[in-house]
């Protein structure tokens, strides 16, 4: 080896040695060094009078055995010598996070890891460099309990330059915000709310009666609603898409940027790269959207009490108040969990219902054993239906919107579990509702559907004492700690009152006359998870109820 190869390998191992143990390296300090040292090398060889190409050759050469070196390295590094290398899982994941990038394009990332952790018969296993996938009740505290750090990931959703809530990792900041948001969803609040959900329902109801039982396309039925209930409490907006009138381009939007943001979210140093390039078409057209959106919601001189209410006030404890751009930045998160979160889930818990009469039956008794009147039944009435909070509590349990979990970082000092094994501080490590919520060791007979496994003999739906519920602690749909969902409780009473409105006015069936049985696995093999749940189309048949 002549000295400039000499002296480059040893400034390829220098650069390893001092990035490595260094969790989270800004890309900005590999990139300027880089290209500094590339600039000075360039003068260099200039100055020596060589020619343009004898340069040329020598900065391609140089460049390529420093390159070189340092992937040899890093490889070598996170295979024989990384604190993760006990744990099992493909080399190829060990050697570089693109293994989980290209899981994640392919939309089947927490499938995958549930298939890992059976293959190798291991709680841990890893997937990425520096990542772990936990399949294990006793962790969901040890890493997601207090203040823990969230994991890298979820920075994808500021690539436009701020945050939302669900981006944020600034722990004061985000308390700030999440008292805002808080004060959105009190208990009364959510009454306010519902109320306005059974308006809406009224016109997906009336448009389902009209088509008679007929198959219908429920996943877009389902959005349109979901999305008018949304747009009407965040923003006090009537989008009209149950009609077909509304504007569908930000559903459409928000479905491409979570494919692209899934795999891009999994390269830290791409999403830093990302920041510095300017908005894509797609882009520039949601951030004007969501503008237009802010600009008419705080145009309104009497707007109804609404979800923007109290993110438009500032903080009562800090004072602290969001910028517009704060404030644009949100929507994109109200628009995501309020439409597709809520209409996935309940899509998936009607192609369950529709394999499952004697739910529908029970449903229907039970409410009416509670309310006898005709019309609609009230909010109040719809809160006290155990067996109703079951279903909705199965169909999450089954269909969570986000079927890998958001990451978190494991606290200084590493973290032991009781599995015996060991995660070391820094690691990025994942629960996935998915692996965790179908694992028989917790709820058995997990790929059934099965609402009677939350009640117990009391009729209350906590499940205790019923064989079909081992450990009630691995129900985490709206994830776990001081980043769990912040619209847990809207969530949970809009789902409650669609399922029982719906049941109610109509026998639920799968599309085709004579019926199909549901095929969970089928079912769940069309699905892709590219951050949230994208399901497939599914026709089912709303037959009216007679009376
Ligand atoms: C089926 C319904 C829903 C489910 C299962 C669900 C679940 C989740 C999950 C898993 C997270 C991420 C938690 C984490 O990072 O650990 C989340 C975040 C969030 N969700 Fe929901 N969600 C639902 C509906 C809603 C609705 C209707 C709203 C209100 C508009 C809402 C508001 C939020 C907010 C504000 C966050 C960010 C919380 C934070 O980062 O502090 N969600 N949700």
């Amino acid at each position: 080896m002549d000295s400039p190869t000499v002296l480059t390998v040893v400034a390829a191992i220098a650069v390893q040695s001092i990035v490595s143990p260094i969790p989270e390296f800004p890309t900005e300090l590999y990139i300027v060094p880089y290209i500094m040292s590339n600039l000075l090398f360039f003068s260099y060889l200039l100055a020596r009078s060589m020619t343009y190409s004898a340069v040329l050759i020598s900065l391609l050469s140089t460049n390529a055995t420093f390159l070189l070196t340092s992937a040899l390295l890093a490889i070598v590094r996170r295979l024989f010598f990384s604190p993760l290398r006990r744990f099992p899982g493909p080399k190829l994941a060990a050697i570089s996070g693109f293994w989980n990038a290209n899981e994640a394009r392919l939309g089947r990332a927490s499938r995958t890891y549930k298939a890992l952790h059976k293959k190798y018969k291991s709680d841990v296993i890893r997937i990425g460099p520096n990542e772990l996938s936990i399949n294990n009740a006793d962790a969901i505290d040890k890493l997601y309990g207090g203040k823990y750090i969230r994991g890298t990931f979820n920075q994808v959703f500021n690539l436009a330059g701020g945050n939302n809530l669900a981006s944020l990792r600034d722990h004061e900041k985000h308390s700030a915000w999440r008292r805002m948001w808080g004060k959105g969803f009190t208990r009364t609040e959510v009454s306010h709310y519902t109320e306005r959900v059974q308006g809406h329902a009224d016109k997906t109801v009336r448009m389902l009666h009209e088509k008679a039982g007929n198959p219908v396309d429920c996943g877009k039925i389902l959005e349109a609603l979901a999305f008018d209930v949304i747009m009407d409490l965040a923003f006090s907006r009537d989008a009209r898409l149950q009609e077909g009138h509304g504007d569908r381009r930000y559903i459409e939007l928000i479905n491409g940027f979570l494919q692209f943001a899934n795999v891009v979210g999994h390269l830290p140093h791409l999403q830093q790269i990302f920041r510095y390039l300017p908005l894509n078409d797609d882009g520039r057209l949601f951030i004007n959207l969501s503008n237009l959106i802010l600009s008419d919601r705080q145009a309104l001189k009497t707007p109804r009490k609404d979800i923007f209410t109290h993110l438009l006030a500032s903080d009562h404890k800090t004072n602290f108040a969001m910028t517009q751009m704060d404030l644009q930045q949100q929507i994109f998160l109200t628009l995501v969990v309020g439409t597709h979160s809520i209409s996935t889930t309940l899509t998936q818990t009607f192609a369950a219902l529709a394999s499952r009469p004697d739910v529908q039956a029970r449903i229907r008794q039970e409410l009416n054993n509670a309310f006898d009147g005709t019309g609609v039944p009230p909010t109040e009435t719809v809160r006290h239906l155990k067996y109703v909070e079951a279903v909705v509590k199965e169909g999450l349990r089954m269909f969570p919107p986000l079927l890998g979990g958001t990451p978190a970082i494991a606290p200084k000092g590493g973290v032991a579990l009781k599995t015996g094994d060991f995660i070391p501080e820094n690691t990025q490590v994942w629960i996935s509702q998915h692996v965790l919520m179908s694992d028989d060791r917790y709820f058995p007979r997990a790929a059934e559907f099965l609402p009677e496994r939350w009640m117990d003999q009391e009729g209350e739906n906590d499940g205790k004492g019923n064989e079909l519920m081992k450990d009630r602690r691995a129900w985490i749909p709206f994830g776990y700690g001081t980043h769990a969902c912040g619209g847990r409780a809207l969530a949970l009473e809009e789902l409650k009152l669609l399922v029982v409105r719906f049941v109610r006015e109509f026998d639920i069936c799968f599309g085709q006359e004579g019926g199909q049985p549901f095929n969970l696995d089928e079912w769940a093999d069309s699905w892709k998870d590219v951050y949230l749940t994208m399901i497939q189309k599914i026709d089912l048949r709303f037959i009216p109820r007679a009376g």
